[in-house]
């Protein structure tokens, strides 16, 4: 019986002490911690719980940190140690060049299971090798390469949409959304393997991939916002087994990269191809050895990754703009038909004509603008000696960092339409105007860790749309009872739920949409 009361005892002591802990810890994170000064919502500065696990759960990171900037002002505490903030005069100071703020441990849940890659890396010197020995894979020298390969996935998707108003007899409804995933998806599989992976072809996900690769991306969203739990989330990531869409798909990729590398490597000079592999399985270490073929899996995995995703989404937003909007869809019809008509165009469009298409690049741009594919926030640590931003003193190992999705949403940013579709803002501003604006444009980061794939992203959407809208007529298939929807309302990139939304919009580490079903026909025109 003593025994019984002294157990129970220790466990009361035991309990007092953690208790007695966790107060003096929220009472020094709520009035002494260096943040303590900065507003934002009670979880985060007492610091007992992730806001923003709440988020990557959630999934509605975008419009509830805009919500918390309308409230608190530019500078939000999100985290015990984090603060959001919405200033444009902090971009050159949060993502600079010389001496460049370190990218966080969040940063370190976006690799895979073949070993760091530029995005994931953490440590500054350390990327910049990497950006460096693989720059070359990104060159405009390689353009041209870069062009067949994204016609042939283009093609295999206007073949497919074909087929779908033959099989409408005139109309075809379509998840216009997500074809155009498996568009991106074939198109990084040409540019990154040399290689489709055939989906458009068949117009289907034969094997599962769109759902498992947004699992993958939430829950490697999720764990990063736990960084003391996340090591042990990536060790049993690598003992797991996995589950049989990853493995068919880890398999034709790595099937992929090994036979180019037993060919392409027994030939001096690596002259088999041209393309992105080439240049990875020729890039080197700082110590000069050429990257193994872990190193190329894991480049080729980034570009798997970062780029198709985003792409799909940017195309996907820009259909839902114009489309939306009878008198911008009006407009950019008329652009690309006078440009085909008087001789300046033909398709498929060549990169280096996506000029003769000014009003279409506004569109792309508002587009980028107000539904940046990534809004979470890009976040950065405070190096030693602390830095001065947006007004602020922020001590070593302060987390601080901004989205693009509330920056491009702020009148400091954009003017006091900034929340408005308006792409003539970008033709109707001055060359300092206009500078500014892509100043504050942050849909592909900023600074040294800049998206690589920027010019080819923005080659595909500049390739693809303005075909789909000069072939077809696009409508957005009515929600009823009836319409092949999973959702019964819409949700916009904002938040905003209404019948009239044409697709479900989820915001996490992407602003991912779905349901994005469009009835199309061929334009009399063609
Ligand atoms: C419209 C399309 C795209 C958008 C909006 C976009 C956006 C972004 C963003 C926001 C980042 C992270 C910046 C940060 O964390 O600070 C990023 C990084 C990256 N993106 Fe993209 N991306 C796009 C297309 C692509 C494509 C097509 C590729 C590859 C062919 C690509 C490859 C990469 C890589 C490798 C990184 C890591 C860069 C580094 O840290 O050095 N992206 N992108």
């Amino acid at each position: 019986m003593m025994s019984v009361f002294s157990t129970l005892d220790q466990l009361a002591i035991l309990l007092g002490i953690f208790g007695l802990g966790l107060i003096a810890f929220t009472l020094y994170n709520l009035f002494f911690h260096p943040l303590s000064g900065i507003p934002g919502p009670l979880v985060a500065r007492t610091g007992l719980w992730s806001w923003k696990s709440t988020r990557a759960v959630k999934l509605d990171m975008g419009w509830k940190l805009l919500e918390l900037h309308q409230k608190y002002g530019k500078v939000v505490r999100i985290a015990q140690n984090e603060v959001s903030i919405c200033d444009p005069s902090a971009i050159s100071q949060i993502y600079r060049f010389k001496s460049p703020l370190k990218k966080t441990q969040f940063y370190e849940s976006l690799r895979g299971t073949d070993g760091p890659t530029s995005i994931s890396t953490v440590d500054n010197k350390r990327h910049a090798e990497m950006r460096r020995a693989e720059g070359p894979a990104y060159a405009t020298k390689l353009f041209p390469t870069f062009e067949q390969n994204i016609d042939v996935s283009c093609n295999e998707l206007i073949q497919y949409l074909d087929g779908c108003i033959v099989e409408g007899k005139g109309t075809g409804t379509v998840d216009l959304g997500q074809i155009l995933q498996m568009f991106a998806i074939d198109a990084v599989g040409e540019l990154a393997l040399g290689k489709s992976f055939g989906l458009c072809a068949v117009g289907k996900d034969t094997h599962n991939w769109l759902p498992m690769l947004v699992k993958f991306l939430e829950m490697a969203c999720l764990i990063g916002t736990q960084p003391v739990v996340a090591p042990i989330f990536r060790s049993l990531a690598r003992i797991l087994p996995e589950p049989p869409s990853v493995k068919i798909l880890t398999g034709i990729v790595n099937g992929r990269i090994e036979s180019r590398f037993e060919k392409d490597r027994q030939q001096e000079g690596y002259c088999g191809h041209q393309d992105m592999l080439e240049k990875l399985m020729a890039a080197q270490n700082p110590d000069g050895s050429v990257y193994s073929l872990q190193q190329v899996r894991a480049a080729v995995g980034s570009i798997l990754g970062a780029g198709s995703d985003t792409t799909a989404i940017t195309m996907r937003a820009l259909i839902r703009f114009v489309v939306g909007d009878a008198e911008v869809y009006q407009k950019v019809q008329q652009e690309i038909d006078d440009a085909v008509d008087c001789g300046a165009i033909i398709f498929p469009l060549a990169h280096n004509d996506a000029d003769k298409l000014p009003y279409f690049q506004a569109c792309l741009k508002e587009t980028l603008r107000l539904h940046p594919p990534v809004p979470w926030t890009l976040s950065r640590t405070v190096g030693a000696s602390g830095a001065n931003i947006a007004s602020y003193f922020f001590a070593e190992g302060t987390e601080v960092s901004m989205s693009p999705f509330v920056l491009h949403r702020r009148a400091e940013a954009y003017g006091d339409n900034a929340a408005v579709f308006r792409p003539e803002r970008w033709l109707e501003a001055d060359l300092e105007q206009r500078k500014t604006m892509e100043h504050n444009n942050l849909a592909f980061g900023s600074g040294p860790r800049v998206c690589s794939g920027k010019t080819i992203g923005t080659m595909e959407v500049s390739k693809v749309v303005p075909f789909l809208f000069y072939k077809y007529k696009i409508a957005f298939t009515p929600r009823s009872v009836m319409s092949p929807h999973t959702h019964k309302v819409g949700r916009a990139v904002d938040g905003g739920v209404s019948m009239a939304e044409p697709y479900f919009v989820t915001s996490q580490w992407v602003a991912l949409q779905s349901d994005f079903w469009c009835d199309l026909s061929r334009r009399p025109v063609i």
